[in-house]
């Protein structure tokens, strides 16, 4: 593992870090801040996951989540969202390939190669951080924006105990009736719509559901509404008696905007979840 950068933020550390993933196949990056409680031990980790065309940079410098991160002791992880490179597959659409791994393994061609997203994020890069860094396997909470809350909430509901919240900003819910989902899920995964259902919040929750508290912003002004499709989770989770917020906030669209908006909100119900 390189260190890229690593800037005093808030009393703690805003660090960018790489290494060669074996999942991904190639190089991978992400931020990492620790707050100054890290110095005394491990602290809890929340992960960001972030949406399409964002790498490990566009929340760690525009979500606003550290300044509360440092006041509640917890460290925060912003993993890239795709693999990169010349070598690595990519299309002209900026909801596929590079900048949109969708938080699936791929297992169909050209992406099967380096399109892990899933077992990076939920197995490489934990071992590789609760190895590397003073941080509390035990005490994890997920978050993400729009394909990263999506990735947040499958990977909370896939990992019954991991975390002890989830939350997300304007997730994709039902990505296997959307435009953002089904063109994806047919070129990673393939045509059986079966493999898909893994990877679909709305469907999750009414199978599963999360053993936890959940919290769910959604601007009304979103201009992606039509593909998040926020409907299908709220009506999921009220179908399986699912205990959790859902809230739509009048006036906000779908950009950093509104996701630093309710950072605050995040943050502290995450802090709730993980230091009682
Ligand atoms: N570039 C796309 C929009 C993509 C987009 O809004 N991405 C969101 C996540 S789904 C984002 O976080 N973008 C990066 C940023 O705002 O920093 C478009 O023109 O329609």
């Amino acid at each position: 593992m390189k260190t890229v950068s690593e800037n005093r933020a808030f009393g703690g550390v805003q660090g960018v870090y790489t290494h060669a993933s074996q999942s991904t196949g190639g190089d991978m990056t992400f931020g990492l801040f620790l707050p100054a409680q890290a110095e005394d031990g491990p602290v809890p980790l929340l992960w960001f996951l972030s949406g399409l065309t964002c790498t490990h940079e566009n929340a760690m410098i525009k979500a606003g989540a550290q300044r509360w991160a440092a006041e509640a002791g917890i460290a925060l992880c912003f993993p890239d969202t795709s693999p990169r490179g010349e070598g690595v597959a990519n299309d002209a659409d900026f909801a596929l390939g590079q900048g949109a791994g969708f938080y699936v393994n791929a297992t169909q061609a050209p992406w099967a190669l380096h399109f892990r997203m899933w077992d990076y994020v939920t197995d490489e890069l934990p071992r590789l951080l609760f190895n590397a860094f003073p941080l509390a396997e035990e005490a994890q909470a997920i978050t993400g924006h729009s394909m990263g809350g999506h990735g947040a909430l499958t990977i909370a509901m896939s990992f019954p105990g991991r975390f002890a919240s989830v939350s997300a900003f304007a997730p994709i819910c039902n990505p296997t009736a959307s435009d953002w989902g089904r063109p994806q899920f047919s070129a990673y995964l393939g045509p059986d719509e079966s493999s898909w259902a893994a990877h679909d919040a709305s469907l999750l929750m009414r199978k599963r559901g999360f053993d936890g508290p959940i919290l769910v912003d959604q601007g009304t002004a979103d201009q992606f509404l039509d593909k998040l499709k926020p409907e299908a989770l709220a009506e999921a989770m009220a179908a399986a008696r699912q205990g959790g917020t859902f809230r739509m906030q009048k006036g906000y669209d779908h950009s950093y905007f509104f996701v630093s908006s309710f950072m605050e909100d995040h943050v502290h119900f995450h802090a709730d979840a993980l230091l009682g």
